[in-house]
């Protein structure tokens, strides 16, 4: 059985269909590979497997169930990293991983965030206010997620190469394989090709007219 399935998904906004008929399989070890121009429905696409919003008309399932009946299951092994990077500015990266373990259920200590913000290359800055960081340094501290919600199986990732530099890049390809190889899977978009040696399954979307 899939981890997560999506049937015959269907999406307009503002009277353009972005998308319809949809079908989605994916499985542990899946990375899947949504592509398509700007305003194709990429993130619209994401955001309906997230369950955050509906689509018109088809459904999700997360391990064969409706994801709209098995919410907090869905909520609690699904990790999405969307444009918006949800860090509060006035927070340094410590108080903001802290509050966000603390939101999502997720157990850790202060040390461990440390050892986290080490891996990203963030050490030295873990008191300083995000808004004080770069932008790339500021997608380094919302990355931090992918190391502390090891529980989540489906990870939903909307450009999340943007702003990062190459040993940022390889850092989070790194993660990516080694989570797939622990059985997750993941479904992403990214306009710059994924420097992955792993098998990817693709999904182009065109722009409607
Ligand atoms: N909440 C909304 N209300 C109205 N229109 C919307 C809304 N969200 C998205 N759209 C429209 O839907 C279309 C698809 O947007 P979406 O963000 O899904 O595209 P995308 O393929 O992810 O694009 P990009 O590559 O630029 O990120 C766009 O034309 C956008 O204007």
């Amino acid at each position: 059985m899939p981890l997560l399935s999506a049937h015959q998904l269907s999406v307009s906004k503002r009277d353009r269909l972005l998308f319809d008929e949809i079908n989605i399989s994916v499985s542990a070890g899946d990375l899947m590979y949504i592509k398509g121009p700007n305003g194709a429905g990429k993130t619209s696409l994401l955001r309906v497997l997230t369950g955050l919003v509906n689509a018109d008309s088809g459904s999700v399932a997360y391990r064969g169930q409706n994801i709209m009946q098995n919410r907090e299951t869905y909520q609690s092994d699904l990790l999405y990293f969307g444009h918006a990077l949800g860090i509060n500015r006035s927070l340094n990266p410590l108080e903001n991983l802290m509050y966000w373990c603390c939101q999502h259920n997720v157990m850790t200590t202060k040390n461990a965030i440390y050892d986290i913000l080490s891996v990203l290359g963030l050490v030295g800055l873990e008191d300083v206010p995000v808004s004080n960081l770069s932008a790339g340094q500021q997608r380094r501290v919302a990355l931090a997620r992918f190391w502390l919600k090891t529980a989540a199986t489906v990870w939903i990732l909307d450009e999340p190469f943007t702003a990062l530099d190459v040993q940022g890049i390889a850092l989070l390809n790194t993660r990516i394989i080694e989570h797939l190889q622990q059985g997750g899977c993941v479904v992403m978009t990214s306009h710059q090709a994924l420097d992955v040696d792993y098998p990817t399954k693709e999904l182009q979307l065109e722009y409607r007219i």
